[in-house]
């Protein structure tokens, strides 16, 4: 295959599609979501406790195959909407990034399909931190 040919396929295809980002996605949030120093926010400890997994894994999967350019359609809340009850800092972004490339490593997503995710995760940023 070219390098245009490849260049011209969507993060989506190149990440596999559904099957392994749902793979990804589901790791990814059940890291999240047992992990004491995210669960010391007590926002978001109780709000994991409230929100059943299987739906986040859900609704994520589903954003995740949206933005890369797959055929799904997200119906969730915005991000705004979704985390501003959560009180989220830096530090706590900073953690969640940390179990995302683990998760990437472990899945050997390759490392130019993570860089384009991980802008793509760091783009939702400014929406979701909202405390330093
Ligand atoms: C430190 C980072 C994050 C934490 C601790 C976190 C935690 C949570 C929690 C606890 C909920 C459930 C809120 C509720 O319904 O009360 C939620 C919802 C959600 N989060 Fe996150 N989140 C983080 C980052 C992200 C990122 C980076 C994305 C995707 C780019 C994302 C996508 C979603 C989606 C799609 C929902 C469901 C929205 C809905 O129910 O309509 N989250 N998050």
């Amino acid at each position: 295959q070219s390098t245009s040919e490849s260049e011209s396929r969507t993060l989506y295809q190149r990440l596999g599609g559904l099957m392994p980002i749902s793979v990804v996605v589901s790791d990814l949030i059940d890291v999240l979501v047992t992990d004491p120093e995210i669960n010391r926010n007590p926002a978001v400890d109780a709000a994991r406790k409230r929100v059943p997994a299987p739906y986040l894994k859900f609704q994520v999967t589903a954003q995740v195959c949206q933005v890369t350019g797959g055929p799904c359609k997200y119906t969730g809340r915005s991000m705004k909407e979704a985390h501003a009850h959560l009180n989220i800092t830096e530090d706590e972004w900073q953690r969640m990034i940390t179990l995302l490339k683990q998760v990437l490593a472990k899945h050997k997503v390759p490392a130019q399909e993570s860089r384009e995710l991980l802008d793509i995760v760091n783009s939702t940023k400014p929406d979701i931190v909202t405390r330093p």
